[in-house]
């Protein structure tokens, strides 16, 4: 298993006092595209914030590059795109000032120098965002503002990419974008985790998708085997509490 760039095995996790992961079994190797799929509620958020660090795991093992995630201390290698939800912080900010945030694992908190800028004006030509480089977040549309968090990971180099819901609530012309931007990147040699709610316009790029139920694994194969989840409700979508209970998976 050399070339596992994330491993879990076994692993549990709680969140307030309720365990939501029961025993998670997902490998990304060098170079892989692995979709996450599933239900409302079914994990997959908790799963990819597990290997990040942000949720406390009860059991079981987590390895970055063959690293146990506990010592793992390379975190430039890893690049992270938060649900957009989660991420929208309120404060006032440039493009640039939010970008070049995930330059920091790099200059590790250090000055700029030409070769950081350059990477974050690079990360912006990227997502397509060069000419707003000044403008504050707040004057962006949802879907540039997603392009904003992307360029932020990209500005760092990572050699993994852990995207959650990267298509939530995103306008057509951006996400065509980020699947271009994707596939740059993955054409590049990079390492793809990323959370879905449907395959979509990123289907081609995905090697294999993993589909998770109430905290479990009930799919891991070819994407195709996995289907689209129409069952999914995304939290900005409408919702009709009279509508069935989805369960999101395939039958
Ligand atoms: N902070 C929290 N405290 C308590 N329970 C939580 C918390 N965050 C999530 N949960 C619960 O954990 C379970 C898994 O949630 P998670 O966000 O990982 O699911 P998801 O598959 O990513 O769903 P979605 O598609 O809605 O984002 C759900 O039952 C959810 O209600």
């Amino acid at each position: 298993m050399g070339d596992c760039v994330v491993a879990l095995s076994r692993v549990t996790a709680e969140l307030g006092g309720r365990r939501v992961l029961h025993g998670i079994d997902l490998t990304v190797r060098r170079g892989e595209v692995v979709a996450l799929l599933g239900a409302n509620g079914s994990g997959k958020s908790t799963t990819v914030r597990a290997v990040i660090g942000q949720v406390p795991v009860t059991g079981g093992e987590i390895a970055l590059f063959g690293t146990p995630r506990r010592t793992f201390r390379d975190w430039a290698r890893v690049g992270y795109v938060p649900q957009r939800t989660t991420a929208a912080g309120g404060v006032p900010a440039t493009v640039t000032e939010v970008v070049s945030a995930g330059r920091l694992s790099r200059t590790r908190f250090g000055p700029f120098r030409k070769a950081d800028r350059e990477a974050v004006h690079h990360a912006l030509e990227l997502v397509g965002l060069a000419d707003r480089a000044k403008d504050s977040v707040n004057a962006l549309s949802g879907g540039q503002y997603q392009r904003v968090l992307i360029a932020r990971a990209l500005a760092a180099r990572p050699e993994l990419l852990i995207m959650d819901e990267p298509m939530a609530g995103v306008d057509l012309a951006s996400q065509q974008v980020l699947a271009d931007t994707l596939r740059e990147q993955v054409a590049g040699g990079a390492t793809v985790l990323l959370v879905l709610h449907e395959l979509g316009p990123l289907e081609p790029l995905i090697d294999r998708a993993v589909v998770l139920r109430d905290g479990r694994v009930v799919h891991d194969g070819p994407p195709e085997g996995a289907g689209s989840d129409h069952d999914h409700v995304h939290p900005h979508a409408p919702h009709e509490p009279s509508d069935p209970i989805r369960t999101g998976l395939p039958l």
